[in-house]
């Protein structure tokens, strides 16, 4: 599925990418290593004329564990989206050769959500024609922000601009946090990490103070608003066109959750068909444990969110360049939808790959707790998507706004976007598709299902903030009224399409490849549909979608679809084409070893480097030999 990377052999034959021995190491050991390997792949890419699609790759390949993934995933494409064309000639040569090193300062130990909260300031000073930057109180500091710590040379601030006594909004600005003579922080900025975290400790999420930083006017980030020398504000774009940059990061999440999910799927069904435990028969040979119903149901979600997510992802990144175009020549006309698309999806790939990875972990029975299988430590890493770029529950919100005011459209007669152009239909004339069993194996059926369960969780919750607000209730309260339904139905939107993505991708393959790789992805695409209805299956009911009969064969076709896809899991994970080095897992290896390399990274673990620890001299030695022992 990963296109294969020709340079894969080059990269993984330097030790430096060979990652054995991560785990043992401290937060400043892991810091260096990360920066060390970006400078390394750069080094490659020159000599090897890599394109920047193989270097993309490449970090790809090692699963992130690289540095400065602020600066190239936020800071380089905030100064693209944000600022002039002068600004642009002025920095992009120097953040893409690393002169300067950057990362995106939004969130403040007061405020992530609620941007229009932010405290920090950049008031104008006509005089010298600068703007100065402040952190009035200790809730205004920046709080979060990549690279922040100790690596950033510069810094994307984003703060409420004030002209006079006016406040225009949150703009961003470029400030130089560190000299680039000797990395010290300039006068007036205060900076540091925030301290060790519960995963990603390769990075250094900082803290900033800013005490009357004064920067030049030019600044600004001008390519949507500037302020000109006499102090006027110009606005040439919304707003929100301030937010691009937390678009593409949000579009980049549904990537790293299908990488993460890939990882994890690929572990515990490999490690699955290696283990054995058990038998179903008296006296019978112990039986792989993939082939317990019980363990296909923990594991193949997560194969099939992988193919879901990777068509997704695919789908939604054509959405976007399309989008981005349009916005890039001033046209804002998709903004709206891409926004509002990408804030779902982003938080329905995130939920979806943190609960399905912990699946994987439990699949791998005790061996999942170590930290050679990785899947824990994946699951780790992988949390924090469901916060960054937008806390998951906020983005279903947006995504529901967003609905909201598509189905208002369709009431009116109006036109609307096209991935809403089902609330057009006629939700009353709908009858089930199933109408056997046999029906539930057309995927184009459950998506019938799947497409009328949306629009129904859609229309349920406008017409009940209708009634809220006829009935008397202000905006505000009908609103919080109707969070929870709100939600669901950005889940319910989200969930389809996840499934039409699938469904379609799988119909377009179909013309391409062989029957064989047809029918095993129809397979999944199917069971995928199932799975989705099953597990809730009380909206689906509610919504009338589907009524009981219905989830009875539903339920039965999805267990029958477990043993259908069985024989060709492993397969379904080898094709994901995930190098040994990009995995890291003992349990997850090609060759199936799994005893072996677990036990030769037991073998490597740094308290077995030594017979006898430093402990038994300090206290097991008088201990055991019955000695009065020293006062402790
Ligand atoms: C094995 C492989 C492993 C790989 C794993 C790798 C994992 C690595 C893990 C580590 C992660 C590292 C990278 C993380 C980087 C993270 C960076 C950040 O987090 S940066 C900070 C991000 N912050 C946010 O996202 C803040 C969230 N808040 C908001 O976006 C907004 O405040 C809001 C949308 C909640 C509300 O907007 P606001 O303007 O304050 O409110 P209004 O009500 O006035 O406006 C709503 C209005 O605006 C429209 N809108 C909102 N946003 C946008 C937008 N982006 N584009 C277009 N339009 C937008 C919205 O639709 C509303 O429109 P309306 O017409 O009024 O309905
Ligand atoms: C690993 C990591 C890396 C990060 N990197 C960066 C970075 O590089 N740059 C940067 O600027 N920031 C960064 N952040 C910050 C991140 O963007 C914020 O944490 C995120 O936007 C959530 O905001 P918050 O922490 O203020 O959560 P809060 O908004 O305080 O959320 C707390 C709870 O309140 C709920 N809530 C809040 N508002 C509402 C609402 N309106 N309606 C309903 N419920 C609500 C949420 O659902 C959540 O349950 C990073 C965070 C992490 C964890």
């Amino acid at each position: 599925m990963q296109k294969t990377f020709k340079n894969e052999k080059i990269l993984f034959a330097e030790p430096l990418f060979q990652c054995d021995g991560l785990a043992g190491f401290t937060r400043s050991e892991l810091y260096e290593n990360a920066i060390h390997r970006t400078l390394r792949i750069n080094q490659l890419k020159k000599e090897h004329n890599w394109t920047q699609e193989d270097f993309d790759i490449a970090i790809r390949c090692l699963n992130y564990e690289v540095g400065f993934v602020i600066h190239l995933s936020m800071f380089i494409p905030a100064i693209e989206r944000l600022a002039t064309d002068d600004q642009k000639a002025k920095w992009l040569p120097l953040a893409e050769s690393y002169r300067i090193l950057g990362t995106y300062a939004q969130t403040e130990l007061g405020h992530g959500t609620n941007l229009m909260a932010l405290e920090t300031t950049a008031t104008f000073d006509p005089r010298t024609d600068e703007f100065v930057l402040r952190t009035p109180q200790l809730s205004s500091m920046k709080w979060w922000p990549g690279s922040l710590g100790k690596t950033a040379t510069h810094a994307i601030v984003l703060a409420q601009l004030i002209i006079g006594n006016k406040n225009y909004g949150m703009n961003p600005f470029m400030v130089q946090l560190r000299s680039l003579e000797d990395h010290m922080p300039l006068p007036g900025i205060i900076v540091g990490d925030i301290g060790a975290k519960l995963g990603a400790n390769s990075n250094d999420n900082g803290f900033l103070i800013l005490n009357d930083v004064r920067i030049p006017r030019e600044n600004m980030l001008a390519r949507n608003s500037k302020v000109t020398k006499d102090g006027r504000y110009i606005q040439t774009s919304t707003n929100k066109a301030n937010y691009a940059t937390m678009v593409l990061v949000r579009l980049s999440i549904i990537r790293w959750a299908e990488d993460t999910i890939k990882n994890g799927s690929l572990i515990a069904i490999r490690y699955s068909a290696v283990r054995r435990q058990s038998s179903l028969q008296a006296g019978g040979p112990e039986m792989q444990v993939l082939d317990y119903q019980t363990q296909q149901y923990k594991i193949f979600p997560s194969l099939a969110a992988s193919y879901a997510l990777f068509f997704t992802y695919e789908a939604m990144m054509k959405e976007y360049e399309i989008a981005y175009a349009q916005i890039m020549r001033g046209n804002n006309q998709l903004l709206g939808q891409i926004h509002g698309q990408l804030s779902g999806l982003k938080a329905f790939a995130s939920d979806l790959v943190t609960y399905e990875l912990e699946m994987c972990r439990r699949s791998c029975g005790g061996h999942g707790y170590l930290k050679a299988s990785v899947v824990g430590e994946t699951l780790l890493h992988t949390l924090p998507l469901v916060t960054v770029e937008g806390d998951n529950t906020v983005m279903y919100l947006q995504c529901a706004r967003y609905l909201l005011k598509q189905i208002a459209k369709a009431l009116a007669g109006q036109d609307v976007d096209e991935p809403t152009s089902y609330l057009k239909k006629d939700i009353l004339s709908y009858t089930c598709p199933v109408q056997k069993g046999e029906h539930c194996t057309n995927p184009n059926y459950l998506l019938k299902i799947y497409t009328q369960r949306a629009h129904s969780a859609i229309a349920s919750v406008a017409r009940q903030l209708q009634f809220d607000l006829e009935s008397g209730k202000d905006q505000s309260s009908a609103f919080n009224n109707n969070l929870v339904s709100l939600v669901q139905a950005a889940k319910a939107h989200c969930q389809l399409c996840l499934m039409k993505n699938f469904v379609e991708s799988v119909s377009a393959l179909e013309r391409t490849c062989s029957e064989n790789l047809a029918s095993v992805l129809r397979q999944l695409c199917l069971y995928f549909g199932l799975h989705g209805i099953v597990t809730a299956s009380g909206e689906f009911l509610e919504s009338e979608a589907i009524g009981l009969q219905q989830l009875e064969w539903i339920k039965a076709e999805e267990l029958k679809s477990l043993a259908a896809i069985r024989p060709n899991a492993v397969a379904l994970v080898d094709a994901f084409d995930l190098h040994d080095q990009t995995v890291m897992s003992a349990l997850g290896r090609y060759d199936g070893n799994a005893y072996q390399h677990l036990f030769e990274a037991a073998k490597r673990e740094p308290m077995n480097q030594t017979q006898v620890p430093p402990a038994y001299y300090k206290y097991l030695r008088d201990l055991i030999k019955g000695q009065p022992l020293a006062k402790l």
